[in-house]
């Protein structure tokens, strides 16, 4: 598809959430309606999990299947009736033989899924005094990458933890994306130390734009999110950042400036493919 316009406008929704699933779905969708009411972006994005608590314990319980489930169902309906590209953040997905995954929904704006991504690297850490956190108790990892097509940019989606390995972006940036949206949902231990660094890092190492949305903060929360949902340039720019709380943040993206950083610092044509190899990129 050829590029219709080089500006597009974000909205990413960082959301409270609850443990009532149909509550979550519920302030999702007032939210997407608000956004779109006040905004008129072309693409809103949801954080990791947003329909039920981050937590091993509650995965199964609250996994559906995809498309046919209740908050797909939903998103769907959404993105047809506001005609706006959803990066439906993540669900627990209920997949074949019974395994769930961390699954990311991608919706166009007649409502049809366009992309749908499966964590690949679970967040399985224990940290001293910190945080000790094992998705693979319940989950299992998916072994797709995901790019989608909106306006003719190409987009890589990966989920949260998947933002620590810089060999995933890298494929995303050889397969000719110009950003990548993380549903994300970081925690108080990593969230302060990392969230922004590595955020800078993929867009530095990659020349493309990063976006994360994460859950509001909930201090009474078992797991209590950093927040901060944000964009990063193709230049490793902050360019627009949430702070704790439920919150909307806005902004027009110029993708022009992806080519502009790559010609401007053309590492990608000065790498001494002669003294260390490059792997053959899988089709994405
Ligand atoms: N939900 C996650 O994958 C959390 C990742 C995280 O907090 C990290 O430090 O990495």
């Amino acid at each position: 598809m050829s590029k219709a316009s080089n500006i597009m406008r974000l909205a990413l929704l960082q959301l409270k959430g609850s443990k009532d699933k149909t509550a979550n779905v519920a302030n999702a969708l007032g939210q997407i309606e608000a956004a779109v009411k006040q905004h008129k972006p072309r693409l809103i994005t949801l954080p990791e999990c947003f329909n039920c608590p981050y937590g091993t314990k509650y995965f199964r319980e609250y996994s559906e299947r995809i498309p046919d489930g209740y908050t797909s169902q939903q998103l769907s309906k959404a993105a047809a009736d506001h005609q706006v590209y959803i990066v439906g953040g993540t669900i627990p997905e209920l997949g074949e033989n019974d395994a769930i995954y961390n699954t990311c929904t991608v919706w166009a704006p007649n409502g049809e899924l366009i992309g749908k991504h499966r964590k690949m690297h679970l967040f399985d850490i224990d940290v001293k005094g910190g945080i000790r956190f094992k998705e693979s108790e319940t989950l299992s990892a998916g072994n797709e990458f995901t790019t989608i097509d909106v306006d003719g940019h190409r987009i890589g989606i990966g989920i949260c933890y998947d933002i620590r390995f810089e060999e995933m972006a890298r494929l995303y940036r050889n397969a000719g994306c110009e950003m990548i949206i993380y549903p994300a949902a970081f925690n108080m231990t990593t969230g302060p130390l990392h969230w922004e660094l590595l955020q800078r890092a993929r867009a530095n190492d990659n020349q493309l734009y990063v976006v994360t949305t994460s859950p509001a903060r909930d201090s009474n929360a078992e797991y209590v999110a950093y927040g901060h949902s944000m964009i990063v340039d193709p230049w490793a720019k902050v360019l627009k950042s949430a702070s704790e709380g439920e919150e909307i943040v806005v902004a027009d993206v110029d993708f022009s400036l992806v080519e502009q950083v790559r010609q401007q610092i053309p590492v990608f044509n000065q790498r001494r493919v002669d003294l260390y190899s490059t792997k053959q990129v899988p089709k994405v």
